[in-house]
């Protein structure tokens, strides 16, 4: 046989250079190496043995009976270890009959202690420096060969971990999300349980999720104690073994409950946002072996990940909390007080076409509450997280028209320098009130008509047509019947709005809920101004009930937040309601109209008589206190900015205070 087979020799040196691009790259490597050997120098197989814990492993082996599992272990069994081990103490290759073992230096992988190349086949001594050459190339080789292969193991995790943290982001519940995290590390790290420590600071413990009940509790720990809390301190990782380490630094209290045995653990930091360290990420027993530092950087971005993950969860529920108080603040701005008959109709009807989506009018003077009827429709329906969007079609001057309510494009006319979104877009999902609709001019409720048929708008400026999925409730204090007979208001328009007519009674006309009314907004806005003992007057309610209020529920709202800030004393009086004399009504049917036998010019003198009266009252008391406003506030059981207000509105001077 001649020294150089020139083909097997192309082969070997192909093998010896060439870094497989895939997973396996380190085991694909030996097996292509090994052959090569094999082949170049004909003989019957090469092994490659690895010295691990003081014994000697078949790594890889190319031979004529193949390499699967039980001819590798039968081939450990026949291994020449004295010769190995010869050969490695020595750092010569050691030749016996035909068995050659070329010892390896210091390979890269770190667990390893030795290794060797054991080949079964005559090998002549001319060819034994080239073998051995050859091996310290591929041992060499091996260093890239790993690190190839962990680069690519570690871009696969990081693209496992990626993938894993964007499910968690959908979970809905910490207990989901715990679990999915736990879940993931075992998947990834191979290991046989994971638990998530949040760290609670206020009480200095671990609480260790996902729901590991010991006799039925949470598992807690404190924050100071074994491997977790040293992690907590030094901020590190911790490795911890049966093999190795100290049995104390483990709890077997906790093994004992959850009946389980500890053989190995790896635990990180979890670090959140701004170097907050929310807990530790503990991984337990891995399935083949102890945990290695690969595993360690893999659990740390893990970890990273669910801090990510815990943190946003914890906005998120905060926001939907507090995204639920407005929307129960918002709804309880919705509520439609009062026991007539018509305001129980009304409510009624509110909140059957609130499961629909019937364009609603609803006609009612000014500040009967047409806009709280709107609010309560949308708080009742599938919308009520959506938004509602007030429109005064009164206040929209023609050529604005357009653009508020359907928005415009950039550099649609002069002052247009962005794109806006009109009102209709942005009430998408939600509902859309269009308040004094009988104000919009005719060109704008073609627009309005044809938008409401179509379901689309296009801003001012644009093209392009943009679908709107919005509920419109209109109102309007104006006889559109009349408007449409005068050519002012489209009666198409008045049959697209006027699905489910609503119909609002003034205030005047509600009967004894002008009391009922009264005490709502008493009981509101005594709270408001500090003064929860605060009542109304006998001679108050008798004039309330007499009172024909012209600006209806608003000025009866306005009149209780007045004098529940500007009124002295327990109790609120007719004069501190600053009714218009003029408008009280003698007509009044009720019970306690016919207590009050007063005539409307006797009610506007009460009323200038107490007014004198409360100026000459607070002069007093300001003068008894020398002049110290806040203290004759105190004596008056005000606030002092409330006794300011209460002055100014009597025509009292109030700068030498
Ligand atoms: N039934 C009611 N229960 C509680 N508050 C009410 C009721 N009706 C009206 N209000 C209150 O009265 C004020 C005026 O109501 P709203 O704005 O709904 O009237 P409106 O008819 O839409 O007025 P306008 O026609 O002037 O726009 C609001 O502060 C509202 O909260």
């Amino acid at each position: 046989m001649s020294l150089v087979n020139a083909e097997g020799a192309a082969d070997l040196l192909g093998a010896l250079l060439d870094i497989p691009d895939t997973q396996d790259a380190r085991s694909r490597y030996l097996s292509n190496v090994l052959t090569g050997f094999r082949d170049f120098f004909a003989v019957q197989s090469v092994t490659f043995v690895l010295g691990r814990d003081g014994r000697w492993e078949v790594d890889a082996t190319a031979g004529t009976t193949g390499e699967s599992g039980d001819s590798m272990r039968s081939l450990a069994n026949t291994l020449p270890l004295t010769q190995i081990s010869e050969a490695v103490d020595t750092g010569r290759i050691s030749v016996d009959d035909d068995v050659c073992v070329v010892p390896l230096s210091e390979g890269p992988d770190s667990a390893r202690q030795s290794a060797a190349l054991v080949i079964h086949g005559a090998i002549d001594r001319a060819r034994q420096d080239m073998i051995g050459d050859a091996a310290a190339w591929m041992n060499r080789m091996l260093v890239h060969v790993e690190a190839s292969q962990n680069h690519r193991r570690r871009i696969e995790q990081q693209n496992l971990v990626l993938e894993a943290s964007a499910r968690w982001q959908q979970s809905e519940s910490d207990e989901a999300l715990l679990k999915a995290i736990a879940d993931t590390a075992c998947q990834l790290l191979h290991c046989e349980r994971a638990s998530i420590f949040l760290w609670d600071r206020r009480r200095g413990v671990l609480v260790g999720r996902p729901a590991l009940g010991i006799n039925g509790q949470t598992l807690e720990v404190p924050d100071n104690a074994g491997i977790v809390g040293e992690v907590l301190r030094t901020r590190k990782p911790c490795f911890w073994t049966d093999k190795s380490d100290k049995e104390n630094r483990v709890n077997r209290n906790i093994d004992a409950s959850l009946n389980f045995q500890t053989r190995s653990l790896l635990a990180v930091p979890m670090v959140g946002e701004r170097d907050q360290v929310l807990g530790v990420f503990e991984v337990i027993n891995h399935q083949h072996d102890s945990f290695a530092d690969a595993d360690a950087a893999l659990l740390t971005d893990l970890a990273v990940h669910a801090a990510v993950a815990i943190t946003s969860l914890r906005v998120k529920t905060k926001l939907a909390k507090s995204r639920d108080r407005l929307l129960k603040d918002a709804a309880s701005s919705s509520v439609m007080i009062g026991q007539h008959a018509t305001i129980r109709a009304v409510r009624e009807n509110a909140s059957k076409v609130a499961q629909s989506d019937l364009a609603v009018l609803i006609r009612g003077d000014n500040g009967t509450g047409k806009e709280v009827v709107a609010r309560n429709i949308h708080f009742q329906s599938e919308r009520r997280e959506g938004p509602f969007i007030a429109v005064n079609c009164a206040a929209l001057v023609e050529s604005l028209l357009e653009s508020e309510l359907f928005g415009h494009e950039e550099g649609a006319f002069t002052d247009a320098r962005r794109t806006r979104v009109g009102q209709f877009e942005a009430a998408s999902g939600g509902t859309l009130f269009l308040d004094e609709i009988g104000d919009m001019s005719l060109a704008g409720q073609a627009k309005l008509l044809r938008v409401l048929e179509e379901k689309v708008i296009v801003r001012v400026g644009g093209t392009q047509t943009i679908p709107v999925d919005v509920r419109v409730i209109a109102a309007t204090n104006q006889p559109l019947e009349d408007l449409i007979r005068n050519q002012r208001f489209r009666e198409d328009l008045f049959f697209r709005l006027n699905v489910v007519p609503m119909n609002l009674p003034r205030l005047v006309d509600r009967g004894e809920d002008v009391l009922i009314l009264a005490e709502h907004f008493l009981k509101q806005f005594r709270y408001e101004a500090g003064r929860v003992d605060l009542k109304l007057a006998d001679d108050a309610k008798v004039g309330m009930l007499r009172y024909s209020w012209p600006g209806n529920v608003r000025e009866l709202r306005n009149a209780m937040e007045r004098a529940c800030y500007l009124s002295t004393g327990d109790e609120i009086s007719l004069p501190d309601l600053g009714l218009r004399g003029g408008q009280i009504n003698s007509r009044g049917g009720s019970s306690m109209n016919r207590l009050l036998d007063a005539g409307n010019g006797e009610l506007d003198r009460l009323t200038e008589a107490t007014r004198e009266f409360q100026i000459r009252h607070i002069n007093g008391v300001i003068e008894s206190v020398g002049g110290n406003m806040t203290a004759a506030a105190e004596k008056l059981g005000l606030h002092r900015s409330n006794l300011y207000r209460k002055m100014r509105q009597l025509g009292m001077s109030t700068s030498g205070g």
